[in-house]
């Protein structure tokens, strides 16, 4: 039978297909994107991060073993000290202190975004919440990796860090345990339920592509 990680890549395809073809990724990997839109990128995610870490520690609530939660006690770690270290590190080269990065006003996508998440960590099964966490990790991995191999694109000055961090060995390695992980506790649950994880796999995805587009239109709430 096939993975349900397979299912679940097949029915996103066009969405993340489309995130490739967003103006905002596809300045990134050119090198022309305006550094105003990647600065306020950089503090939306800040803020996205600090809830979506939060998930990490719903998850590691729910696993039923020790080596489950303390995998998710690692992905929590690893938001904390090595992907917003990047962020932190990308804010000092632009004079935006810690603090500021940290009081970042969400926008309304932002809060979208968050909101789903949080919403199914605190009512969803721990299926529903690696379903909705998962579109976060592997829509990235596949962009840092493709975008590793792009002839320049590690040369440029300002997004050759943020290429290195999502093509990155450690990250590629929680990516593909969160998806393992995922084929494993979908395994013998009823088509009802895979459609909810899958459901909820889609919107996040949706989610993600939104968010790129908020962060090419510098997103401000309308009053
Ligand atoms: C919105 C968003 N999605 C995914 C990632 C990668 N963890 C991120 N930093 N921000």
């Amino acid at each position: 039978m096939s993975r349900f990680s397979e299912r679940l890549y097949e029915s996103t395809q066009a969405i993340w297909d489309k995130c490739h073809e967003h103006p905002f990724l596809v300045e990134m990997r050119e090198g022309t994107l305006d550094p105003e839109r990647f600065i306020y990128y950089l503090k939306q995610d800040y803020v996205y991060l600090i809830d979506y870490a939060k998930l990490f520690a719903m998850a590691s609530m729910k696993a039923r073993d020790l080596e489950t939660m303390t995998k998710f006690a690692e992905l929590l770690h690893s938001t904390l000290h090595v992907e917003m270290s990047l962020h932190r590190d990308y804010a000092a080269r632009f004079g935006v202190s810690r603090e500021e990065l940290e009081q970042t006003v969400p926008a309304p996508t932002t809060i979208a975004y968050t909101k789903f998440l949080l919403d199914t960590a605190s009512q969803g099964s721990l299926a529903e919440v690696v379903a909705a966490l998962l579109p976060c990790m592997w829509s990235y991995r596949v962009i840092g990796v493709a975008y590793a191999k792009i002839p320049g694109a590690l040369d440029h000055p300002l997004y050759r860090e943020w290429i290195l961090m999502y093509s990155s060995e450690e990250f590629g390695e929680l990516t593909d345990w969160t998806i393992d992980y995922m084929d494993r506790v979908a395994e013998g649950l009823p088509e009802s339920e895979l459609a909810r994880l899958e459901e909820r796999f889609l919107v996040a995805s949706k989610l993600e592509y939104m968010f790129w587009d908020m962060a090419y239109r510098k997103e401000e709430w309308p009053i």
